[in-house]
């Protein structure tokens, strides 16, 4: 999507684990059908769990960023992540028959919360690239991994609705604006300043491959 600037540079970094991403058990099977149910159920669980601490890191990013622009673009775009999410979820949760209640009850699971944990460190202590470097991987896989899931298609019609959420224009416009933010508040990094941004992206980025491996194995705690 963005091949020049720091975001470039970025995605050049997680190549590897896109690949790993766009071949794992869980997103073939959303397009050839064979995924599990139940391994769905349990990600749409966890995944509602995972929505409202991520609108709390986006809040924070807007809380850290040094101008309105990205102020009002974090703070509308956590509100969007409660908003659209909850009536992806909602939808979803009706055909799967989860309760509000349900999600309440269930506890996150190790990587769910790992990931989150991170998220919301490194959003309240680190540098704002940081902070940026965090939040891009979950924005843009979505929008790439919804593309390219939207080229297989899916006989299934629960996993088409939940591919073309991701994989539409509308969202791909939200995360080029996060894109352009991003390469123009990283321009003038140092050299350090770049690798910690970098590994922070790396991390997330990690994070996202393993949040579908939890889905996949059914993941939960195990004592
Ligand atoms: C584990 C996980 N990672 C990313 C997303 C996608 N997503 C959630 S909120 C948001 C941005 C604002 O709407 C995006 C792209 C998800 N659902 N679950």
């Amino acid at each position: 999507m963005s091949e020049a600037g720091f975001t470039g540079e970025l995605w050049r970094s997680i190549e590897g684990i896109y690949a790993a991403i766009l071949d794992h058990p869980f997103i073939r099977g959303l397009t050839d059908g064979s995924l599990p149910r139940d391994r769905f159920r349990h990600y749409v669980v966890q995944d509602a769990l995972y929505l409202r601490d991520y609108a709390r890191a986006l809040s924070l990013a807007g809380v850290r960023s040094p101008d309105e622009g990205a102020l009002v673009m974090f703070d509308e775009h956590a509100v969007g992540a409660i908003k659209v999410e909850r009536s992806l979820h909602e939808s979803f949760f009706r055909d799967f028959g989860i309760t509000e209640e349900e999600v309440r009850r269930t506890p996150m699971a190790p990587t769910n919360l790992a990931y989150t944990s991170y998220l919301l460190r490194v959003a309240s202590l680190g540098d704002y690239h940081e902070v940026l470097g965090a939040v891009l991987p979950c924005y843009w896989i979505y929008a790439e991994v919804g593309r390219a899931l939207l080229e297989r298609g899916s006989p299934d019609e629960l996993y088409a609705r939940w591919i073309d959420t991701y994989g539409g224009e509308e969202f791909n416009e939200l995360v080029r604006a996060v894109l352009e933010l991003t390469d123009r508040a990283c321009a003038g990094l140092n050299p350090d300043q770049r690798a910690a941004a970098t590994e922070a992206f790396v991390t997330t980025s990690r994070y996202e491959w393993m949040f579908w491996n939890m889905g996949w194995t059914l993941e939960g705690w195990p004592v």
